[in-house]
């Protein structure tokens, strides 16, 4: 090889003075090149996610983001921003990134496609004391822990066979309930509050058989609902120290402080259960299993399941003591799947009291079905085909949690073209989905007939990403099963048993309140008036 091959080859690097010099040219330029390759293989891979910028969203102001402008009512500030900036926006909310969904494109994207992406969720300040420092199903993050938990509830309660197993205490409930509603003939009744009460009562006996001491039974279901709708306004209530964490010491508004005060009722309530199951004995609010439930089939209650388990209850940060995760898990139960269920009550009975021709189909299906003569039992439910709509076209309008529960990734990602960091909290618009004009002909109309003309088109689990109100995925709601049962059957027995009208001179409106769980602004009053054929029917239990 000559001098001049050797310039030749490599000019431009490193001007050769001998021929030996070759090698050592050779070398360093294979390295040079390595180099730039590796540089731009680099700031290709960071291009890509810098190239996909944040969602567009409103400007805000310096410092404090979009705060000033939230207002209280979040799910419809939501949907109206949804109106301006269309399927992903963002807030600035302080320091804390916010991004919301509103297309069912984008929310299979997180629910089904990057699920395990999103399958995290970031509790704020309330919920984390509310859930015994994030200890509970719902805000834990997934992982050992949380599939623990979320497989011994899902396995131990909310298989079919369980709850066929403790059709006694749910039917006995109710029938409690009827029979109390008889008795308040023709005076006003909050449908809500009384819906409350069975639910309290079900999910108490499910869980370990005994139930709220009949004596104390209303006064408590009224204190309960009061502290859970407390709960749920601090739980989802725009908070400072959440939005400027250098500033939570101050807790400026108190969340912190009242949060504690109501997550200690619970906690006073919980142990209170927890006590009689365990040592037996009647006490100050709950009495022991009567002799309906003991012959239940069910030989072991939930409680007593979890308490003999062996369970590796390590989560990320600490081992966990098993009362403190035994009382996370029933929170979550007690609160989560009584005031959901028990408010989805109170919407369809408004929206049945305000379109006459829908109750009246109800009611008569229900004739056909059950018969004037004879209770509603759970195996009637699935025959109730027209009533099933009625649910799922009130879920529709008024899902009880219009944002599903927040979620956020685990790592920064890219949906819709859009960056969504780390740390951000999602938010997915169902409410506003549920309601689109794009997807929904008519969609303020209630006409459960949309749901009938293609019954497999939508179900409650997720399936169909424009109709999610249990959420979809891995997240998607735990008691679904349950829900799917006591909605119905309440319903149907509330509406077999008695004719509803509303009280002389009260105007119903439909207008809701933001909350975790979002209710009717105004607590639903009705008048019952029994409509089977033999009083004696109202006495079983
Ligand atoms: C009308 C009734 C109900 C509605 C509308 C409802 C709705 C929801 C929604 C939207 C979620 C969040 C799903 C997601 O992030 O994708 C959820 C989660 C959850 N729900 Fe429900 N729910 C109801 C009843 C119940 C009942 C009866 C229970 C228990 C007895 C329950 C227990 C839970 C739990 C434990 C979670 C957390 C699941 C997890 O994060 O792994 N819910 N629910």
């Amino acid at each position: 090889m000559s001098n001049r091959d050797c310039e030749g080859a490599w000019p431009w690097l490193w001007p050769a003075k001998e021929v030996n010099d070759a090698i050592p040219r050779a070398i360093t330029t294979l390295l040079v090149i390595g180099i730039a390759s590796l540089s731009f293989f680099c700031l290709f891979r960071r291009r890509k996610h810098e190239t996909a910028p944040l969602p567009p969203g409103p400007q805000g102001m310096p410092f404090l983001g979009y705060l000033p402008f939230l207002g209280t009512e979040l799910h419809w500030k939501f949907a109206e921003l949804a109106r301006t900036y269309g399927p992903i926006y963002k807030l600035w909310l302080g320091s804390k990134l916010y991004v919301v969904v509103n297309s069912p494109l984008l929310a299979k994207e997180i629910v089904r496609d990057q699920d395990m992406m999103f399958a995290n969720r970031d509790p704020n300040i309330a919920t984390t004391i509310g859930s015994y420092g994030g200890r509970d199903i719902t805000f834990s993050s997934q992982g050992p822990y949380w599939r623990n938990l979320r497989k011994l509830f899902v396995r131990q309660m909310m298989s079919n066979a369980s709850l066929d197993a403790c059709y006694g205490l749910r039917r006995q409930e109710v029938r409690k309930a009827l029979s109390d509603l008889y008795k308040k003939s023709g005076v006003p009744v909050d449908i809500g509050e009384s819906a409350l009460l069975i639910l309290i009562n079900v999910i108490m006996a499910m869980l370990w058989g005994g139930t709220l001491k009949r004596e104390k039974s209303e006064a408590v279901g009224v204190e309960f609902r009061k502290v859970v709708a407390k709960l749920m306004v601090l739980a989802s209530s725009p908070n400072i120290s959440d939005f400027f964490p250098a500033l939570a010491w101050l807790d400026l508004q108190g969340v912190e402080r009242d949060m504690k005060r109501v997550h200690k009722w619970f906690d006073d309530f919980i142990q209170s259960a927890i006590d009689c199951a365990t040592k037996g004995r009647t006490n100050e609010l709950f009495r022991q299993k009567d002799g309906e439930s003991e012959s239940n089939e069910q030989k072991k209650d939930f409680l007593q399941i979890f308490l003999d388990m062996e369970m590796d209850l390590e989560d990320n940060q600490s081992p966990m003591d098993k009362n403190e995760a035994l009382k996370a898990i029933l929170m979550d139960i007690v609160v989560g799947g009584t005031d959901t269920t028990s408010t989805m009550v109170e919407w369809v009975m408004a929206e049945l009291l305000q379109n006459s021709d829908v109750m009246n189909k109800v009611v008569q299906e229900l004739t056909g079905v059950v018969g004037e003569d004879k209770m509603v039992e759970e195996n009637h439910l699935p025959k109730l085909k027209y009533l099933n709509a009625v649910i799922k076209e009130a879920f529709r309008l008024h899902p009880v949690l219009p944002l599903l529960v927040p979620r956020t990734p685990h790592a920064s990602c890219v949906v819709g073209g859009y960056t969504i960091p780390k740390g951000s909290n999602i938010f997915l618009n169902m409410g506003y989905i549920q309601r689109d004009p794009k997807i929904w002909d008519k969609p303020l109309e209630f006409r459960p007939e949309r749901f009938l003309e293609d019954p497999g088109k939508y179900d409650l689990s997720g399936n169909n990403f424009t109709y999610m109100p249990f959420g979809s995925g891995r997240r998607v709601c735990a008691g679904l099963a349950l829900a799917e049962r006591m909605l119905p059957y309440v319903l149907a027995s509330l509406l077999h048993s008695f004719e509803w009208e509303l009280p002389q001179g009260v105007e119903l409106d439909l207008m809701d309140k933001f909350g975790l769980v979002v209710k009717k602004m105004e607590p639903l009053v009705a008048i019952p008036r029994p409509r089977l054929s033999a009083p004696g029917l109202y006495m079983s239990s």
